[in-house]
């Protein structure tokens, strides 16, 4: 099965549109992991069993583990997150790019060696360095479009042959580069009118949602301007609103809550 027909099995089977974002910040575990070697899994794992029902996809970044040196704890988060809950895509956040030669080794990373299902990419070194990617047609391509962050728009508002380079992007992928059928783009959720040219664009193509929770995105306006005719078609990232729902005793079952209240809202929009 694809990507995209796993996404789109999955948004039907959990009725939710929430990815829960694994972004693992050792000084906010709670007391308990204190002096665990093996706190960074342990604890993506208890947050990811507790909100999984909830749960579109997960989406853990890479470089809150590289950082901590637990590459080998996101490889056995991952294989755990396949085990304990087949069906539920993994988008691993990387954001890779570079030169053909060195694209096929990101790709071999995240999809070979990381087993992720999706990885995120930078459109900016251009198709070659996106082609490793989107050749691998059981697997998804996300490329960042409209980032979530405050100087998004420094680049990406550039303007070129009279419209802006996040929108040549979107056109790109949609009309280019999505060849297999196992492309998505990145856009804000701090962005509501962004997403919805975006979406005018792309069709039914998924849009990863990040930006809501911490960063202050709208919830309800992402799936007014941004999802599809059915309903779907997004994944709404949260991260730290989730992860760190309580830094109590009650972390996991605190995520659940938070996981649970994101997806209850965004239904009570669409
Ligand atoms: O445009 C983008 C692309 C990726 N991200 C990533 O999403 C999460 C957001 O975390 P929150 O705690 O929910 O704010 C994080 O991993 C970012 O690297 C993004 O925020 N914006």
């Amino acid at each position: 099965m694809s990507f995209t027909q796993a996404l789109k099995a999955r948004w039907s089977s959990s009725n939710s549109l929430v990815c829960v974002g694994l972004d693992p910040e050792p000084a906010k575990f709670p007391k308990r992991f204190a002096g665990d070697d093996d706190a960074v899994f342990a604890f993506c794992r208890d947050i990811a069993d507790a909100t999984a029902e909830y749960a579109c996809a997960f989406k853990p970044q890479i470089a809150h583990f590289a950082a901590l040196s637990a590459e080998d704890a996101l490889q056995r988060l991952i294989a755990h997150l396949h085990e304990k809950h087949p069906g539920v895509p993994v988008i691993l956040d990387a954001k890779r790019g570079d030169i053909g030669s060195t694209a096929q080794q990101y790709a071999r990373e995240a999809f070979d060696r990381y087993a992720a299902d999706a990885v995120t990419a930078n459109p900016y070194l251009g198709r070659d360095s996106v082609q490793p990617f989107l050749d691998r047609a059981d697997r998804g391509v996300v490329i960042l479009c409209r980032t979530s962050n405050p100087g998004a728009g420094d680049l990406q508002d550039l303007m070129v042959d009279g419209r802006p380079l996040y929108q040549r992007v979107a056109e790109k992928v949609a009309n280019e580069w999505n060849t297999q059928g196992n492309c998505a783009l990145v856009v804000g959720a701090t962005w509501p009118e962004q997403l919805r040219e975006v979406r005018a664009i792309i069709g039914d193509m998924p849009i990863l949602v990040p930006g809501v929770g911490a960063q202050g995105g709208d919830a309800e306006a992402v799936v007014r301007n941004a999802s599809t005719q059915d309903g779907t078609g997004l994944l709404v990232s949260s991260s730290r609103a989730i992860l760190y729902a309580s830094s109590g005793e009650d972390y996991a079952d605190a995520a659940a809550r938070a996981a649970c209240a994101l997806r209850d809202m965004i239904n009570a929009a669409r």
